[in-house]
């Protein structure tokens, strides 16, 4: 993504597809905009090389989360790694995009097929979470005398408690405005677009 970025706003291309290989640490590179010149860190998504992020969080005035929207099979990882971006308190106040590139591959999710998997993936974890309270709140309450309530018919009544998950007023804020976009880094639709969000929330920042 980085080197179509480079290729679209920069006298001197970037790197072609092919010559690609997996991010290895970082890899940087700047573009000149009108009144501003955006520096960009692409860090390396594997596994070993996700505990630098960090180390660049205090640096950066925005985030751009690329996933990969035909990796259906590694959706939920990246859900959870997405989460911690998401979380990360030194990241809370900033703009933070997610990108949902590959858009060009036909097996691609949509923009709004990758909102709705991750909305459904913080269901799936916050039904766990209450289901893990409610087993130790039983567990607590073992050795007590248990009425049993059947209903009339012999069903056992089944009781959905919807409890609201806890995360604060910032993760809330942060999840209703959160940004998504779609992309693709070999044919370069939505990258403008992506970039000119980096370049509004940088500006918007700098007045504040
Ligand atoms: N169809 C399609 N393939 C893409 C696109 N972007 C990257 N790829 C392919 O996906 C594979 C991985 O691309 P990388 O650029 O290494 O992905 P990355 O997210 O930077 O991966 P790391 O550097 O390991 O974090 C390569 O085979 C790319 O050619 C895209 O927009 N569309
Ligand atoms: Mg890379």
């Amino acid at each position: 993504m980085l080197e179509k970025i480079k290729t679209m706003y920069n006298p001197t291309p970037g790197m072609p597809p092919e010559k690609i290989g997996p991010t290895v640490g970082q890899n940087i590179g700047k573009i000149s905009l009108p009144s501003t010149t955006l520096h960009f860190f692409d860090l390396g998504g594997q596994r070993d090389i996700r505990s630098i992020w960090p180390k660049y969080y205090d640096e950066c005035h925005a985030v751009v989360f690329v996933l990969d929207a035909c990796d259906q099979a590694r959706l939920s990882e990246t859900w959870e790694v997405f989460d911690e971006v998401l979380n990360s308190p030194r990241l809370l106040n900033l703009p933070l995009l997610l990108l949902a590139n590959k858009q060009d591959n036909p097996t691609s999710l949509s923009v709004a097929e990758i909102r709705e998997s991750f909305d459904a993936w913080q269901r799936a974890r916050a039904n766990r979470e209450a289901e893990n309270e409610e087993a130790t709140n039983k567990d607590k309450g073992k050795g007590k005398a248990k009425e049993i309530v059947n209903n009339a018919e012999g069903v056992s009544g089944e009781v959905e408690e919807t409890q609201p998950h806890d995360d604060g007023g910032a993760k809330d804020e942060r999840m209703a405005s959160l940004d998504v976009m779609g992309a693709s880094a070999l044919e370069g639709t939505g990258v403008r677009d992506a970039v000119n969000w980096l370049y509004i929330r940088v500006q918007n920042a700098r007045k504040m």
